[in-house]
């Protein structure tokens, strides 16, 4: 009997998604000692709003926080005089414990990896628009590692089990503040590449935090079981 295997994932991307062939594609691997130094860029500046209705998503292959419209701002740094706006932050878990960063530094990965996407509200009018040029989205990436249980991001991991299955989604107005989501520390590498996913557009400035933020191993099982089993591939 023939086997059909079929393929679904990076390798078949650039059969639908030309992008995904191009020249600045993400994620990388950071090699730390090919960074060079920070240069004289301005301060990465960021304000959020706190206290309004957010949707958490399952989109069918992480969860994705709406930020529904709500004001906040992101400037300085790589981004020029261009003041971007945070759209929905998303998380990527692995299936083995370790492996589920997107990014590598120096070869190695993570627990899992958060990403806070922005679009540049002083050149475009909209997120799809912005999502197709070069200078249209900014990404903080935030590399997550085992350790001690994190109060901010628990307010969406103890909603996963209301959405267990792709398009499921549940409103909430509990106040969170996206600043907590980020480390202490704010020294990050920046480079220009794309979305991690199809349809792999061109279009990302990445800001990837350089110290990780701790999540408790049970966080990292609830993302897993969840998302995981209501992840329709
Ligand atoms: N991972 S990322 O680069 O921050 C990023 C940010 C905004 C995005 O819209 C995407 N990609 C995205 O939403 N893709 C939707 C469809 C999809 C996602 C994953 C696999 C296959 N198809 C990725
Ligand atoms: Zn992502």
């Amino acid at each position: 009997v023939p086997v059909v295997i079929l393929i679904v994932g990076p390798a078949t991307w650039v059969e639908k998604f030309p992008e995904a062939r191009g020249t600045r594609q993400s994620p990388v691997d950071i090699v730390t000692s090919r960074a060079s130094s920070g240069g004289s860029a301005p301060p990465l500046v960021w304000r959020y709003s706190v206290n309004h209705p957010r949707s958490v998503v399952n989109p069918g292959y992480c969860w994705r926080v709406d930020e529904n419209g709500y004001d906040s701002e992101l400037r300085g740094g790589p981004l020029g005089s261009d003041v971007y706006k945070l759209q929905q932050w998303h998380c990527h878990w692995g299936s083995v414990n370790g492996e589920g960063s997107e990014h590598t530094v120096d070869g190695r990965a993570f627990s899992g990896e958060l990403h806070l996407v922005h679009w540049n509200t002083s050149k475009y009018n909209s997120f799809t628009e912005a999502a197709g040029q070069p200078d249209g989205l900014a990404v903080l990436g935030v590399l997550l590692m085992v350790g001690s249980k994190h109060d901010e991001l628990d307010k969406v991991v103890r909603l996963l089990p209301y959405i267990q299955h792709k398009g499921d989604k549940v409103t909430f107005s509990e106040p969170l503040n996206p600043a907590n989501l980020l480390p202490k520390r704010i020294a990050y590498w920046t480079y220009p590449g794309s979305l991690t996913t199809p349809p792999c557009t061109e279009s990302v400035t990445w800001i990837l935090f350089k110290e990780p933020v701790q999540v408790s191993a049970e966080q990292v099982r609830l993302n897993l079981c969840y998302y995981v089993n209501g992840k329709n591939v």
